[in-house]
């Protein structure tokens, strides 16, 4: 069995996550971590069987990743609480899987750099929904024929999102930009604001919305619009748990979901 322990246990993504290793036949829960119902059991916490597994305080992460024998850390948090933990993991010869949005590059470059240091192997995606993952490559495959049409990415999420914009609108534009030129990002308009060569980024919020990426290109007399919406994070949630099973049996090095799909 491999041991997977997950932070962010009492959050949206993180019970969900449980949820789905309690089920798998491969993966076993080792450790749970979280800021909130500390000492709680994490299956309940998750509205699952209880597991013997209490959440921990982050604090206590190089402990209890040691004497709990933990394969793979998956990280579903803030950026500055992943910023903080992955280091940690990676010092104790953890692999993850990062699910975790909104990171600053600076912060970016120093979790890759701890992960590459101690050789230990990670997936970090915005996304780990396959057909998100499908929608990149798509929408890569349209702004090669696209190259002069005005881009804007439009994403929409539940109200009580953190980051914005989400980390798979930013995922989109960095396709985009791999064949148009690195185009300057534009975040929303207001006042005075003609169009250049750009990539506007816009940020919805609201009521219980799961995730939802639009992309359009618009030229001269014509547009093309290309859309994905998330139903249920059970997309995410069993993405993530695969990629911790694929992710046990892998080199050292910093993958992406496409590597798991094989794209
Ligand atoms: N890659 C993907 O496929 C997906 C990525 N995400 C991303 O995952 C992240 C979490 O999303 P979601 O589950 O909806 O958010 P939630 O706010 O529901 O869950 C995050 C949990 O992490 C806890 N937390 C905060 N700080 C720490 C810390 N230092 N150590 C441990 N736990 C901490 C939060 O506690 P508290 O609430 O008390 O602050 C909360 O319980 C976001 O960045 C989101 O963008 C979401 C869905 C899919
Ligand atoms: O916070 C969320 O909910 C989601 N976050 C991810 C993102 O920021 O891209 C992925 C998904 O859209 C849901």
């Amino acid at each position: 069995m491999i041991k997977v322990a997950v932070t962010g246990a009492s959050g949206r993504m993180g019970g969900l996550i449980i949820g789905n290793i309690i089920n798998s036949d491969n993966l076993e829960l080792s450790a749970a971590f979280d800021i909130s119902n500390i000492g709680m059991d994490a299956g309940e916490v998750a509205h699952a069987k209880a597991q013997g597994v209490k959440i921990s305080p982050a604090e206590d992460m190089k402990d209890v990743l040691i004497s709990s024998g933990t394969d793979v850390l998956i990280d579903f948090t803030i950026a500055d609480a992943t910023f903080e933990n992955a280091p940690i993991a990676a010092e104790c010869g953890v692999n993850m899987v990062i699910g975790t949005t909104g990171f600053t590059s600076q912060q970016r470059d120093v979790i890759d750099a701890s992960i590459r240091d101690n050789n230990v192997a990670a997936v970090i995606s915005p996304n780990y929904a396959v057909g998100v993952n499908v929608f990149f490559r798509i929408v890569k495959e349209a702004a090669k024929y696209l190259t002069d049409y005005d881009v804007e990415i439009i994403e929409a999420h539940h109200n009580q999102k953190k980051d914005a914009p989400s980390g798979t609108a930013m995922g989109t534009a960095e396709v985009i930009n791999e064949v148009m030129n690195n185009r300057e990002y534009v975040f929303g308009r207001q006042g005075h604001a003609p169009r250049g060569k750009e990539i506007g980024i816009h940020a919805v919020r609201g009521g219980d919305i799961v995730g939802d990426h639009t992309v359009l290109f618009a030229g001269a007399g014509e547009r093309i619009e290309i859309k994905h919406q998330a139903h249920s994070r059970q997309a995410f949630a069993a993405g993530a748990v695969k990629a911790a099973e694929w992710v046990s049996s892998v080199n050292p090095g910093i993958y992406g979901m496409d590597d798991i799909l094989g794209f």
